[in-house]
């Protein structure tokens, strides 16, 4: 296992690790060893899953010590990019020496250069929707080295897209794709180097189900050529409640049950400081007791010293927003926890999906703009927040939104609790996740085999 050096990204690897683990697969799990002392508790077999610390050499541009996307703003993430490019040799080693049958990787496109020679096999597994896949890195796209697309090329789905409203708008969304054709990692662009792993693999994965991006993965399958195996959205069962002995778990205790508003927008999104603020002020407007988890605003070294004049103290017993790292799946389990306004990162938003927790969005990444449309828009389980000019997200209709969902009387509201309530019942259902599972074993073994 090979994922990118981020949290969205480490943490289904983990989990499908996990699973397969559980049916008597063997894995060495390659990732740096921050990643290892953040995340490596989830790992539920140590006898079977070994990790491999990654040794990134020192890079400019990318500050010394930082080995995962989480601790540098989403600009810099190409210089560590560029650091996993160079450990090519370190892989190579673990897969030569561990006699792998089969990598499982994704930004790092020159997996399948290591494996073609030695007769083994690749699959690039896909951790975002297939929809960010799908929108724009198809060969439908004619994209060739040096080629840029405009905003409003981007804006008209590729020929064959299948689904309508799973789209970005023309203007500040089509250009939330533009990081595409910057350069990311060694002698790629992004684009480049997704597409160059997808056709190099011998197999494509996803991280979802049929349910609810079928169409969008078979159209993938057409435009590579490839197999596609469906993993579900590799979600753990609910662990014992790591929050009881947590202090979130003493102050959430306080709120009737399905009150609190919870906020987290991943590991990589950094707010600027008055869009930050405004964000905040929002749930200070919508009178709801709120738990706020975000990493500083650009330019402040702690979320607290970020916080508006005086908001501490007018919100004080009903709302915190702190800069830590907070236990989100366990949160959401929490009995007093209602609403979940979250960015809608892949990880996030299956999350939201098996929570009992109503839904607000905020996307900021195009994947997780892709992502709230999906979940608004087809599935009608959540409520996307209007942004106004240049994406602007105000304080009143951060309220508004929180209010319309936390409404018991709110007609929308209630139709959306409705929709998710069917939607978790889907996916909460016992076999539902294992079913995946057993099949992607089954693919993965005849592509061993084959
Ligand atoms: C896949 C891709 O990678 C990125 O992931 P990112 O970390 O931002 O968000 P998630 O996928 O929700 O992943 C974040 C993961 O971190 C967990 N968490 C987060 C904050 C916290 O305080 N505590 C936690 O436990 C959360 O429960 C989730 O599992 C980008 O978004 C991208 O848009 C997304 O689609």
């Amino acid at each position: 296992m090979f994922p990118w050096l981020a949290a969205g990204h480490i943490t289904p690897f983990l989990h499908l690790s996990n699973d397969l683990a559980g049916r008597g697969f063997t894995i060495t799990f390659i990732t740096p060893q921050k990643a290892i002392d953040r995340l490596g508790h989830l790992n539920r077999h140590p006898n079977l899953i070994t990790f491999h610390p990654l040794t990134l050499p020192p890079v400019d541009g990318l500050p010394a010590g930082v080995e995962t996307a989480s601790e540098v703003p989403i600009e810099l993430t190409h210089f560590l990019c560029v650091a996993m490019d160079r450990t090519r040799d370190q892989v190579e080693a673990v897969v030569r020496g561990t006699r792998a049958k089969l990598v499982v990787f994704d930004m790092a496109h020159w997996v399948p250069d290591i494996t073609r020679p030695l007769g083994i096999r690749s699959v690039n597994y896909t951790v975002l929707g297939a929809s960010a896949i799908a929108i724009v890195l198809v060969p439908a796209r004619g994209l060739e080295k040096g080629k840029v697309l405009t905003e409003d090329e981007l804006a008209v789905p590729p020929p064959g897209y299948p689904s309508s409203t799973v789209v970005l708008r023309r203007g500040y969304e089509a250009g939330l794709l533009g990081f595409l054709f910057m350069p990311y990692g060694e002698a790629t662009t992004f684009w480049e180097r997704i597409s160059l792993g997808m056709k190099g693999c011998d197999a494509l994965a996803m991280r979802t189900c049929e349910e609810i991006e079928g169409k969008l993965c078979g159209y993938l399958g057409e435009q590579y050529d490839k197999p596609v195996f469906l993993t579900g959205p590799v979600l753990p069962e609910p662990s014992e409640d790591r929050l009881e002995v947590d202090r979130w778990a003493k102050w959430l205790g306080r709120f009737e049950p399905g009150s609190v508003v919870f906020c987290a927008f991943g590991s990589q999104v950094f707010l600027e400081r008055d869009q930050f603020q405004e964000l905040v002020l929002g749930f200070e407007l919508s009178g709801h007791p709120f738990l706020v988890a975000l990493k500083p605003p650009f330019g402040a070294s702690t979320t607290e010293e970020a916080l508006p004049e005086g908001f501490e103290e007018r919100v004080k017993g009903r709302g915190i927003v702190t800069g830590e790292w907070v236990e989100q799946v366990a949160i959401l389990n929490h009995p007093s926890v209602g609403c979940f306004v979250n960015h809608c990162g892949f990880g996030s938003m299956w999350e939201s999906l098996t929570s009992r927790c109503q839904i607000v969005m905020v996307p900021h990444l195009a994947d997780q703009v892709l992502n709230t449309r999906l979940m608004a828009g087809e599935l009608r389980v959540g409520l996307e927040v209007e942004r106004g000019e240049k994406g602007w997200v105000s304080k009143e209709k951060v309220s508004e939104a929180i209010q319309c969902v936390m409404n018991s009387g709110n007609e929308l509201g209630c139709s959306l609790r409705e929709n998710h309530e069917k939607w978790r019942g889907v996916f909460s259902d016992p076999g539902f996740m294992s079913r995946y599972i057993d099949k992607f074993v089954q693919n993965v073994n005849e592509l061993v085999k084959s």
